[in-house]
């Protein structure tokens, strides 16, 4: 793993656009999106470099890592919506180049199954975005999911639900279950890079890095993964305790760009 130290957030996103923009100039490539707020700056980012410096898409599919079940596409917090207006609406995807998970799908598990296959066809995905819930938690695999889980059905912890209750109306709008990419799906993307931003993310950012691999900390599971970036601002590097092993780049250019 490559852990990346930036002095903040806005380091942290044009780090990360520098990644995806690399990848996208060298041909069609396949992005997997994260939601959240942790990728809001990177997208941005990316959205600035396209109206402003021609950064094009066009040959890009992208692929959201997950969705909560029983919210039509239309939902603002569908993640199909939340994709849409924070970044495919405002770039050049061709048209149908952004997939989706339909979290209304009559058999979820034949729902996850077609993703699979979707992302198969697609290539594999070739720069996965990823940021980290408080307990962990990439996509929606929470705490104990299966290291090498696929894009399955899941229930959410009470702590994510309440995590993500600032997107909603009330807590109790907060659906209960999603479908995911799995552990083993994100594992095969080619380049992964895992975003973690301010103080409340410091804990889970020092277990995905620092701690044993473990079902308890499923982005410790990245530990495994053969390219994969962790970019973090000073806050959410405060817990990491062996700094020795670290890049700290204020200003300087990320030695991602070696590989
Ligand atoms: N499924 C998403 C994750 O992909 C995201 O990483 C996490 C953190 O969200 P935020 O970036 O808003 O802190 O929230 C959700 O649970």
């Amino acid at each position: 793993m490559e852990i990346i130290v930036l002095p903040d957030s806005d380091a942290v996103a044009r780090t990360a656009a520098d990644i995806i923009e690399e990848r996208l100039r060298r041909g069609p490539a396949v992005l997997g999106l994260a939601t959240g707020s942790t990728p809001l700056g990177t997208y941005r980012e990316l959205i600035r470099r396209h109206r402003e410096e021609g950064l094009s898409f066009a040959q890009a599919q992208g692929f959201p890592l997950d969705e909560y079940v029983g919210l039509p596409a239309s939902h603002p917090q569908s993640y199909r919506s939340v994709i849409r207006d924070e970044i495919a609406d405002h770039v050049d995807f061709a048209p149908g180049a952004v997939h989706g998970l339909d979290g209304e799908a009559a058999d979820p598990a034949a729902e996850a199954d077609r993703y699979e296959r979707a992302i198969a066809e697609a290539g594999g995905i070739d720069v996965q975005i990823l940021g980290i819930g408080t307990d962990g938690h990439i996509g929606f695999n929470e705490p104990m999911s299966s290291l090498a889980s696929r894009t399955r059905i899941k229930t959410l912890t009470a702590q994510t639900r309440q995590d993500n209750a600032r997107f909603f109306d009330s807590l109790d709008e907060v659906p209960e279950h999603v479908l995911t990419q799995g552990l083993g799906t994100i594992l095969e993307a080619r380049h992964v890079v895992l975003i973690g931003l301010g103080k409340a993310k410091a804990a889970a950012i020092a277990a995905a890095v620092e701690g044993p691999l473990a079902a308890l900390c499923p982005a410790s599971v990245l530990q495994l993964h053969r390219h994969a970036t962790v970019l973090v601002d000073e806050a959410a590097a405060s817990r990491l305790a062996h700094t020795e092993y670290y890049q700290y780049t204020f200003g300087r250019k990320p030695a991602w760009q070696g590989f």
